[in-house]
């Protein structure tokens, strides 16, 4: 079959050239590259994608195929992806179906045989990048294609109960995910930790999270710009200051600015899995699996009342915040390391270590 000719039209003037693979639609969006060797299911399903059109940095991708584990949300949310070289025919014991396959059945229009070296150093050039992929090379992109409602688009809008199956702790304590586009992972991360799980709509607010009383309260990672949600700060810095609460990339953003620090954006964004992040108080660093544009401004954390627990080692940036008085910590990376490393798996048990110590709520 003749493949068909797609392009990839910028806003920076470039045009990269490709063949067309999955849904026979064009596509606009925000250019992001990630870095990471494998994961390309996981990335791919990461709603914190949503909007944007993802390009592999490493060339072979889909040569594992695609699963029924890897899922880190029902579908993807990314608007487009492009890559060097698919692969049609899988090897892994554990695959399904092929790339291509998910690509049609998701409907996500992609463009393979691109230059993605090319591509990753015109992101890198000009950080903020938006793209068309289309059949057609005089098209121009529309630019700001991420809406302000983005995370409505990706959040449950009914709660969702998840028993654990491993009741290692008694009473079994129950977290609550404020849900912006969460990773499955994180929820996984919990459940195997033995702790029972509701997800929330993003917007449920202090009132509503009283009511369902929970041990802990987790908000999840989730797409855009952390300041699209300033109405609902109030409430979060509420619910924040009153349940032991952890925060995973958006969450811990909107966790700072909910207690008065600044996000800005990172010049060409952090996207793979060996991003080295220091740990502060033990000196060691960990490497660390990563998808952000958005960080917080260092100089704007309140040290009277909080401390950076974690930087990253290339960049000096933001990555995790620790209140001084209250049970309250965030970070910039995923510690539910899918796709990564799992060096900090440790911080969902130091967050639950909190209310299960003496086996009773730490909230009055
Ligand atoms: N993975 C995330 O939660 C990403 C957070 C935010 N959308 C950013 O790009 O910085």
């Amino acid at each position: 079959m003749q493949a068909t000719t797609g392009y990839l039209v910028l806003n920076t003037g470039d045009v990269l050239e490709g063949q067309w693979l999955g849904a026979p639609k064009e596509t606009e969006g925000e250019l992001v590259f990630n870095t990471a060797m494998t994961g390309y299911q996981e990335v791919m399903t990461d709603p914190s994608y949503a909007g944007q059109i993802v390009t592999m940095t490493y060339p072979l991708i889909g040569n594992y195929g695609w699963n029924d584990i890897d899922y880190e949300s029902l579908k993807p949310s990314l608007k487009g992806f492009i890559v060097s070289t698919p692969s049609h025919n899988p090897e892994h014991y554990e695959s399904t179906n092929t790339l291509l396959e998910m690509l049609e059945q998701h409907y996500i229009p992609a463009l393979s045989h691109v230059d993605t070296r090319a591509l990753t150093r015109i992101i890198r050039e000009h950080g903020e990048v938006y793209g068309k992929i289309t059949t057609d090379p005089e098209q121009k992109p529309e630019t700001n294609t991420v809406n302000e409602t983005i995370v409505s688009t990706v959040s449950v809008r009914e709660k969702q109960f998840f028993k654990t199956e491993n009741p290692a702790n008694n009473p079994t304590p129950h977290v609550v995910v404020m849900d912006f586009g969460y990773k499955h992972s994180i929820a996984k991360s919990l459940l195997a930790l033995g702790c029972d799980v509701t997800v929330v709509p993003f917007d449920t607010n202090f009132a509503e999270m009283k009511a369902i009383d929970p041990d802990g309260v987790l908000l999840s990672n989730g797409p855009g710009n952390p300041k699209a949600l300033e109405p609902l700060l109030g409430e979060m810095k509420q619910i924040s200051e009153s349940f032991p609460t952890m925060g995973i990339c958006l969450g811990h953003q909107l966790i700072a600015l909910a207690h008065g620090a600044t996000t800005k954006r990172l010049p060409y964004g952090h996207r793979g899995s060996n991003h080295p992040v220091k740990d502060l108080q033990t000196g060691k660093v960990m490497i660390t699996s990563q998808n952000h544009g958005y960080v917080v401004d260092y100089d704007s954390v309140n040290m009277t009342n909080w401390y950076v627990s974690h930087v990253n080692v290339n960049d000096k940036s933001v990555e995790g915040l620790k209140h001084k008085s209250k049970p309250l910590m965030t970070v910039q990376f995923h510690p539910e390391a899918h796709p990564g490393p799992i060096d900090t798996h440790h911080l969902f048990v130091d967050f639950i270590q909190q209310f299960i110590t003496k086996g009773e709520k730490q909230h009055a």
